[in-house]
């Protein structure tokens, strides 16, 4: 007689928007016929009081629910909280945010990669051209609001071209440098030891000589974001102009997210690369989100159910197994013909020819 297979539950609090998007029909249904059910969460009831789940998933807000889950944990310590409060907590500050990175060691011949230069700013009397100067920053400067809690107002983003567009500043902000990449951003998402990079339209490079001829700022949110029923395909590539734009090496692309799993402890993030158009293969990583779009990227629904089927069946709750694997060892499943990431699809590469102009902000 077959054995019965082990069901999981997989208890989900999200905010409606991200619910919606997130938690599709074919979603809900690959993940029950590998066992898996991903139940809501009733807001309107204590936490404590629901479940036994094997893991709680999460992108919420604020102390109320923070205290819920260190309340839970507390009662059921084998549960997987997926992320853990305090890694999430990191990426709500652009500063720490971006630490992570700084302390990654990413060993590749033929490709560097850091983070821009920036500048935290909690006064806005402190800030003038000559400050920018000492902070080893010139115009153009991209001020960010400091904090990244998911809001429309941590999102809200000032491209400053000259001394005039300082006085917009509405610290605490980040001031950061502004580097032409060519319009294009690669927003690399990471599902535990899955990751998929994707192409999205940026801002257009900022040429110095044009720079006197600006307003004094542009003001900007979200610039890179997709709707959600949008899908990051040929056809958005067609018409962002974007399908010649090569991808970064797949291999450098696995090493820094492994480097940022294992520094941040996070299972389900994405983080922002461009490259940096006056050094030939230097990237830079200008932004890391805690639970983005998932569904945006292509198969999304045997992504997630392959990563829940994973860390379910193997409950490691830490991260042992990064520690100890080497960045292309392949992670098989426990059960199943399916290896672990096999998936995760060729990347294609092409020639960059994009011409500079036409990512120009012109006059
Ligand atoms: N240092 C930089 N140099 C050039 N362009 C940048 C830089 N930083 C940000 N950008 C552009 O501004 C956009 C928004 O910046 P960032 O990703 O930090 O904001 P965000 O609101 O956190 O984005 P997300 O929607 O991914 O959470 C980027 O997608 C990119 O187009
Ligand atoms: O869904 P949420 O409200 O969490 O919004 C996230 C958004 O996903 P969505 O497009 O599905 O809305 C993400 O877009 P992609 O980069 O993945 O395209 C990205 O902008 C995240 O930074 C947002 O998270 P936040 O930083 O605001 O917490
Ligand atoms: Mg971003
Ligand atoms: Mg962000």
């Amino acid at each position: 007689m077959a054995e019965r297979m082990r069901r999981f539950g997989v208890g989900y609090a999200l905010a409606p928007k991200k619910q919606a998007s997130f938690i599709q029909v074919s979603l809900v249904n690959l993940a029950k016929e590998r066992g898996i059910d991903l139940v809501k969460i009733d807001m309107d009831k204590p936490l404590i009081e629901q479940g036994p789940f094997d893991c709680v998933l999460h992108k919420l807000y604020g102390d109320d629910w923070k205290r819920q889950l260190e309340e839970y944990a507390l009662k059921y310590p084998h549960v997987l909280i997926i992320d853990s409060l305090e890694a999430i907590e990191r990426l709500h500050n652009r500063i720490s945010m971006l630490q992570v990175a700084t302390e990654l060691e990413i060993k590749c011949e033929t490709t560097s990669f850091g983070i821009p230069k920036q500048t935290v700013v909690y006064d806005a009397k402190i800030v003038s051209a000559s400050y920018l100067e000492s902070e080893g920053l010139k115009f153009p400067v991209i001020a960010k609001p400091l904090v990244a809690d998911g809001s429309a107002k941590s999102h809200k983003m000032l491209l400053v071209f000259n001394k005039d567009g300082l006085s917009k500043l509405k610290p605490p902000i980040v001031l950061q440098e502004f580097v032409n990449h060519g319009a294009v951003i690669f927003k690399v998402y990471v599902v535990g030891d899955y990751v998929k990079c994707v192409k999205r339209k940026s801002l257009p490079d900022v040429m110095e000589e044009n720079l006197g001829k600006l307003e004094s700022y542009l003001s900007f949110s979200q610039v890179s974001n997709l709707n959600t029923c949008e899908k990051n395909d040929d056809k958005y590539y067609k018409l962002m102009n974007l399908d010649d734009a090569e991808l970064p090496p797949l291999s450098f692309l696995k090493e820094i997210a492994r480097g940022l799993r294992r520094a941040t402890k996070l299972y389900l993030f994405n983080f922002d690369l461009i490259r940096d158009n006056r050094v030939g293969n230097k990237y830079l990583v200008i932004d890391i989100n805690y639970f983005p779009g998932y569904a945006k990227m292509p198969n999304y629904e045997s992504v997630m159910t392959d990563f829940f089927w994973d860390v379910l069946n193997k409950n490691d709750k830490g991260f042992e197994n990064l520690q100890k694997d080497s960045c292309e060892k392949e992670v098989r499943l426990l059960v199943g013909n399916k290896g672990y990431g096999e998936d995760e699809g060729t990347l294609p590469v092409s020639p960059l020819k994009r011409e500079e102009k036409e990512n120009t902000i012109q006059v």
